[in-house]
C-alpha cells in the first residue's frame, strides 16, 4: 500500500535526516516508526504526504508515485494526526471535524452528519461536544477530535505523528486502546510515529526501529524486535524500557504482602485482585495518589502491597530471568 524505495532526505544545511530507506507498509496494517529524538521519523512521515520532498528515492501509494500527484489532492486522501492536534480555535468542534469533507466539496448537511457520526465513533457525545470550542476540551478530548477529523473523509491511509504524546500516561493508555478498537473495525493503513518503544510494541502490527542518522535498524513484528534485536543499537533502545515492561509482566507475590494491622483503610488506594500485574497496581497508586493497595483473592483479603513489596517482586523477577533465583 505504502512503499518507500531508497528514500533519503538531506536538508539544505547538510543534515542527513533519512538515508536509503526501504519500507513497505501492507494494506490495513498499523506500522509504527520508533526511535530516539532526531532520527528522522517525522521527516519520513511527512515525505509520504509531501509536506517534505525527499532528496533521494521514490514513494508509492497504491502503486502510484506520490510525486506525480498534486500535493493538495494527495493530502486530502491521507488522514494526518499530529501531537498538537492543530484544531482551529475559533471554530466549533463539529466544524473542525468537517474540515476535509467540506474541502472535498461535500454539501453542508452531509459534512455535518459525517462529523457528528465521527465524534460518536471516537467516544465524544455529539450532543455535548459538537458545539464546544477547542479550548473547552481536555487534552485527551482534543486528541480524540484530532483523530475524528483525520478520519472524516474516510481516507484509506492515516499518518499519525505522536498522536497520543500530549496527554498523561493513563489517558494515553485509554486513547491507545480506543484507537486499536477503532482500527480493528476500520482497517486503515496506518503509519504512526512515536519515540516510546512501549507504545510501538503495543500498537504496531510491525515496528520500524530507526537509529540516529535516519537509518532503519530493524523492521519486524513486535515480538521479534523485543526478543531478537537486530543489533546493539536496537538491543539498547529496547533495553532502556525493559524495567517498565517488567512491571507489566510481573505478577503479585502473595508471600511478599504486608499485614493490614495498623493501616487505615483511607491510606489504601483501593483493592486489586491478586491476578493483576504490578503495572496495574502502579497505575492505581498514581491515579489515587496513595502508596499502598489492598490485595484480594475472591472474598479473601491477602494483605497490603507497598512500594517496598513492589521493589522486592521486581528484583525477584530479574533474578529469576538471570537464572540465579
Ligand atoms: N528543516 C530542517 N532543516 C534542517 N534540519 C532539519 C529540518 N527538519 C528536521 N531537521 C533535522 O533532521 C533530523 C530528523 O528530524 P525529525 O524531525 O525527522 O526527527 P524525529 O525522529 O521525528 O525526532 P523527534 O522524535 O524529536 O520528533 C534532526 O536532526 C533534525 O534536527
Amino acid at each position: 500500500m505504502i512503499r518507500l524505495e531508497g528514500v533519503g532526505k538531506t536538508y539544505e544545511d547538510g543534515t542527513v535526516a533519512v538515508q536509503a530507506l526501504d519500507l513497505a507498509v501492507p494494506r490495513h496494517a498499523l506500522v509504527v516508526l520508533v526511535g530516539p529524538s532526531g532520527c528522522g521519523k517525522s521527516t519520513t512521515l511527512k515525505m509520504v504526504n509531501r509536506l517534505i520532498e525527499p532528496t533521494a528515492g521514490r514513494i508509492f501509494l497504491d502503486g502510484q508515485d506520490v510525486t506525480n500527484v498534486d500535493p493538495v489532492q494527495l493530502r486530502r486522501g491521507i488522514g494526518y494526526v499530529i501531537q498538537q492536534v492543530g484544531l482551529f480555535p475559533h471554530q466549533d468542534i463539529v466544524t473542525n471535524v468537517a474540515t476535509v469533507p467540506s474541502l472535498l466539496g461535500w454539501d453542508k448537511p452531509r459534512a455535518k452528519a459525517r462529523a457528528l457520526e465521527l465524534l460518536d465513533l471516537v467516544g465524544l457525545d455529539p450532543s455535548v461536544f459538537a458545539g464546544r470550542f477547542p479550548h473547552q476540551l481536555s487534552g485527551g478530548q482534543r486528541q480524540r477530535v484530532g483523530v475524528a477529523r483525520a478520519l472524516a473523509a474516510d481516507p484509506p491511509v492515516l499518518l499519525m505523528d505522536e498522536p497520543f504524546g500530549a496527554v498523561d500516561p493513563v489517558v494515553r493508555g485509554r486513547l491507545q486502546d480506543e484507537f486499536l478498537r477503532l482500527q480493528r473495525d476500520l482497517g486503515k493503513t496506518v503509519l504512526m510515529v512515536t519515540h516510546d518503544i512501549d507504545e510501538a510494541v503495543r500498537m504496531g502490527d510491525r515496528v520500524a526501529v530507526f537509529a540516529t542518522g535516519g537509518r532503519l535498524a530493524q523492521y519486524d513484528v513486535p515480538a521479534a524486535v523485543l526478543g531478537a534485536p537486530a543489533d546493539d543499537f536496537v538491543e539498547e533502545f529496547v533495553g532502556q524500557r525493559r524495567g517498565m515492561r517488567r512491571l507489566a509482566v510481573t505478577p503479585i507475590d502473595p508471600d511478599l504482602l504486608e499485614p493490614l494491622d495498623g493501616v487505615a483503610a483511607s491510606a489504601l488506594a483501593g483493592t486489586v485482585d491478586v491476578d493483576v500485574s504490578l503495572e496495574e497496581v502502579m497505575a492505581l497508586l498514581l491515579r489515587e495518589d496513595k502508596s499502598m493497595v489492598g490485595v484480594t483473592q475472591g472474598p479473601r483479603f491477602l494483605g497490603v502491597l507497598t512500594p517496598n513489596g513492589i521493589h522486592q517482586m521486581l528484583r525477584a523477577s530479574v533474578r529469576a530471568d538471570r537464572g540465579d533465583a
